[in-house]
Formats: structure tokens, C-alpha cells, sequence
């Protein structure tokens, strides 16, 4: 379907990858302040793309749009259109309910910010909100989540402690998991490595790897080898705008734009 495939030509290599999502013409204001301005972007299915910056260039605030999470808040506003394939439906839509938009795109923040209460109960949450309420499909559906993020072998035994008891690097992966169960398209991720150490950090980014054979994912990360060794696309942003969006080896290695490199090379921010 062609309305699948990128509408802008921003990309230099426009590879055959069908496209989960469009950002069009997309502005956001946090009441009078403009934190966003004009973005046009591709979110490519079941591709990894990341969002760069210097700190308070727009990157949680981009993010965020993708679940209405900003919502949640008074005298927030959007202007133009975050569309999702294939069913083409604008999410930012005032007809579409914003809890249905954070069925379909999850979100895992910095901090892991699991539930008091068990494994399994954060594992499930999602599908209970569901009205999910057979005992064998809970089962199986926490079961794959907790197998989907790398953590089912270290927690199978207890599944009925308090997930507060596992490691920081454990609790991420189980905040994957509780974002998993619900079968996201789109999975969000706020600096998800910034409170881990590196070998929790190095397990975080295997499992997104990983999980891009499911779902399509948009990553914040301050740290930019980070985005060269997970990402597949790379956005640099700077004052609420795009400035470059490419493949990540050409951001990484022959950036267009000169700001791009002078970010990337650490001459600016
Ligand atoms: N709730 C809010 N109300 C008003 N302005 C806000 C709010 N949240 C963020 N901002 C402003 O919006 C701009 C973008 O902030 P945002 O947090 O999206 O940047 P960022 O690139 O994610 O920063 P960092 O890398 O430091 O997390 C900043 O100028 C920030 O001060």
C-alpha cells in the first residue's frame, strides 16, 4: 500500500520498509511555550529509532506525543498528526480515546517504576485493565511478556514476591515485560538505561535488539553510543525541531548537517 511507505523524502536512503508510523506536521505546547515545532518524521515498522539532543531539546516531550501521555495534564496542547499504519487513524485525534493509544504504544521510563505488588501481578495489570479475567490465558500471555524480556528463567520460581525484590536491572526488564503483555505495536522507551549499571545497561540493549522482531521502537538516550549501536534510524533534535533524521550510520558517520556533527562529534552540547 503506498500510503504505508514514507510520505517525506527527509531519508536519504528510502529502503522498501514499510512505514508504522507518520509525524506530521506535528507542533506541542506545554500552555504558551512551544516545545515542539513543525516535525515530520517516519517511524519505520519494526525498526528501532532514536532520539538525540542536547538536555531540553524536546526528546521526552516528542516521546510522549506517541501515547498522550501529555494528556494527563491541563493546557497541553497538540497541532497536527501522529498517524498509525495500517489502520491510518491519527492518534491525536480528540475521537480517539488516549487509553486505546497506550494499549497500542507502550511506554518504559528511566526509572524502573514497577507496581507494589507481585512479579506477576505487574505482569498482568495491563490485560486485567483488558478485562482479561481466565486464569490460563493470564498464565500464558505473563509467561511470554516475562520470556519476551529476558527475565522468565531468573523469576519463574517466584513469581509471587514483591517485585521490589529483584535488582534494578531486573525490575527494567520487568517493566519491559509489564509493557509487552498488552501486545503493543509501538514501545517507547525514556532513557531506559540511565539509573543501570553497564552490565544491566548491556542486557537492556541485547533485549532491544531482540525485540525488534515484535514491535517498533522509539528510544530517548542521552548516550550516543547507545543510539549508534541499538538504533537503525537516528533523529537529532535541537530547540524543539528536527534537524537531521537519517539512517544511524549516516548521522553517525557523514551527518548532513553541520550542527548534526557538531553535536555528534561533542564540538556543541
Ligand atoms: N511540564 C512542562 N511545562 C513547561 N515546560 C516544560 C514541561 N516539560 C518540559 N518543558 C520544557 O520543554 C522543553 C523540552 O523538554 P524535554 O524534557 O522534552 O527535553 P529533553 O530533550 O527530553 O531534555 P533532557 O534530555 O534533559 O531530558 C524544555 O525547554 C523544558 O523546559
Amino acid at each position: 500500500m503506498v500510503e504505508n511507505f514514507p510520505r517525506d523524502n527527509s531519508v536519504a536512503d528510502i529502503t522498501p520498509i514499510p512505514c508504522k508510523s507518520e509525524v506530521r506536521d506535528l507542533s506541542f505546547y506545554y500552555g504558551a511555550f512551544n516545545a515542539l515545532k513543525n516535525i515530520n518524521m517516519t517511524l519505520h515498522e519494526k525498526q528501532v529509532t532514536a532520539l538525540i539532543g542536547p538536555s531540553g531539546c524536546g526528546k521526552s516531550t516528542y516521546l510522549r506525543c506517541f501515547n498522550r501521555m501529555h494528556d494527563l495534564y491541563p493546557g497541553n496542547r497538540y497541532v497536527g498528526e501522529i498517524i498509525l499504519h495500517p489502520d491510518n487513524v491519527n492518534i491525536l485525534s480528540r475521537n480517539v480515546d488516549p487509553i486505546e493509544v497506550r494499549m497500542r504504544v507502550s511506554m518504559v521510563f528511566q526509572k524502573p517504576n514497577p507496581f507494589p505488588k507481585s512479579i506477576y501481578e505487574n505482569v498482568a495489570y495491563g490485560l486485567r485493565v483488558r478485562g482479561v479475567r481466565q486464569r490460563a490465558v493470564l498464565d500464558e500471555k505473563v509467561e511470554q511478556a516475562l520470556r519476551d524480556a529476558a527475565l522468565w528463567d531468573e523469576v519463574k520460581d517466584r513469581l509471587k514476591q514483591l517485585a521490589y525484590n529483584l535488582s534494578g536491572g531486573q525490575q527494567q526488564r520487568l517493566c519491559i515485560a509489564r509493557a509487552l503483555a498488552t501486545d503493543p505495536e509501538i514501545l517507547l522507551f525514556d532513557e531506559p538505561t540511565s539509573a543501570l549499571d553497564p552490565i544491566a545497561t548491556a542486557s537492556i540493549e541485547e533485549l532491544i535488539a531482540d525485540l525488534k522482531d515484535k514491535v517498533t521502537i522509539l528510544i530517548v538516550t542521552h548516550n550516543m553510543q547507545q543510539a549508534a549501536r541499538v538504533s537503525d534510524y537516528t533523529a537529532y533534535m535541537y530547540l524543539g525541531e528536527i534537524i537531521e533524521f537519517d539512517v544511524t550510520d549516516t548521522i553517525f558517520i557523514k551527518p548532513k548537517n553541520k550542527q548534526t556533527e557538531d553535536y555528534i562529534t561533542g564540538r556543541f552540547g
